[in-house]
């Protein structure tokens, strides 16, 4: 392993919530970065195992981590080592940020709280929630308005590892407050895992949720046999899909061409390494979707959020074709070979359709956040 890069800032003290995949990955970044980690994890064995050996059992075996991680666990931190944190990482799936939220709240002041950011990528199920508002409603208003996003095209596992193993590496870092942002992306920044702050956290975090329906798509394709046309095809019709949707929730279309966008749709839907995409290759290749989810051992958030997509799409009045095809792959039991056909039998239509910016429910979201 390379000697540690200095961090391009003071050392900070970071909690990161969450030893999976990505929580792992980037709490090893921060700590070869020479800053101060914690890594939550509800495992037992992955804290014993990372405090003695360093080494995660469970997700990116092969690699040691920095040493400069304590692990915690498996309780939940409590309210004196949030305290003495200059940042809170949450790097847990969607779908359970909302319960280890209410847990936390308890614990962070509204007026003076650490830097809190999220990496998440998905739609709550149910409530069709984006994470801003998962956190508004937990939280606070004031606390979401601070909170700041890091989404793009990011494995955390290749074949080398690559975050860990400094394989170059683009993210974008947004929020509704500029400073925070700035300020988390100082904290990321390293010359092979690069920062590009924006204003635009619906946006993205809509991107960021999306692509992992298309990603999907086109695992699908590709076990279905079809080739480079077809995936070309998914990619482009998908983020004109993103950009309608993102259009009409009232994001800026720009945001689906940045790192967010089409940088992770793309890397999303050509590579096996996409737990998505690996979901629909399977699925293209007859297996169902329980015993898929049985053993992947890791989530696919584009699964649950095909769930949300779909009840944004009804509340909006909106069309996207592909992602409701896949809603209704995953949920309503239709034939994989039915969906092929009905899609590619579709009408010629525009190819640019973008409905008018009206807000839609991001206007709502800054209202209650106390933007508007
Ligand atoms: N893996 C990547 O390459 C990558 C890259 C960018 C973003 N993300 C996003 O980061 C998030 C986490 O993904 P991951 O790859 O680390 O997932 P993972 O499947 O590797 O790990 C999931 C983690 O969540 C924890 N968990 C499960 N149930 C929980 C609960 N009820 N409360 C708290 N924690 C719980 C597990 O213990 C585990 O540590 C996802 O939203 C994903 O889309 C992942
Ligand atoms: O493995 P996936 O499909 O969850 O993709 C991981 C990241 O989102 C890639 O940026």
């Amino acid at each position: 392993m390379p000697s540690p890069i200095r961090p391009m800032s003071e050392a900070s003290k970071v909690l990161v919530f969450g030893a999976g995949n990505f929580g792992s990955c980037l709490a090893d970044h921060l700590g070869d970065s020479d800053h101060d980690v914690y890594l939550w994890s509800r495992q037992g064995e992955v804290v014993e195992s990372l405090n003695k050996t360093h080494r995660n059992p469970i997700y990116l075996k092969d690699h040691h981590f920095s040493t400069n991680i304590t692990a915690v666990g498996p309780e939940l931190p409590g309210e004196t080592l949030i305290n003495e944190m200059d940042v809170l990482l949450f790097a847990i799936p969607t779908q359970f940020l909302r319960e280890n939220l209410e847990k936390l709240r308890l614990y962070l002041n509204k007026d003076k709280h650490p830097l809190l950011i999220f990496v998440n990528k998905g739609i709550e199920i149910g409530t069709h929630a984006l994470t801003l508002e998962i956190i508004a409603d937990t939280c606070g208003a004031g606390i979401a308005k601070a909170a700041t996003f890091i989404s793009g095209p990011s494995f955390a596992k290749e074949s080398k590892i690559c975050v860990v193993q400094r394989q170059p590496t683009s993210v974008s870092v947004t929020s509704f407050t500029d400073s925070e942002a700035q300020r988390a992306a100082i904290l990321f920044h390293q010359p092979h895992f690069r920062c590009y702050t924006g204003s635009d956290p619906i946006g993205t975090e809509l991107a960021g949720a999306l692509k992992n329906v298309y990603a999907i798509a086109a695992g699908a394709a590709d076990g279905l046999g079809f080739e480079n046309n077809t995936r070309a095809m998914i990619i482009t019709r998908g983020l004109a899909e993103m950009t309608r949707i993102g259009t009409a929730y009232g994001a800026d279309p720009l945001t689906f061409l940045g790192l967010a966008g089409v940088g992770d749709l793309f890397m999303s839907c050509s590579s096996p390494t996409s737990r998505n995409y690996s979901v629909g290759f399977r699925l293209g290749k007859g297996e169902s979707l329980d015993s898929i989810i049985n053993n992947l051992g890791s989530v696919a958030e584009g699964v649950t959020t095909a769930k949300g997509v779909k009840m944004i799409l009804d509340e909006l009045c909106i069309k996207a074709r592909i992602a409701t095809t896949i809603y209704e792959v995953l949920y309503e039991g239709k034939d994989i070979q039915t969906a092929v056909r009905e899609l590619l039998e579709l009408p010629s239509s525009k190819e640019i359709d973008l409905p008018s910016a009206t807000g839609g429910p991001a206007k709502q979201l800054m209202k209650k956040l106390g933007l508007d």
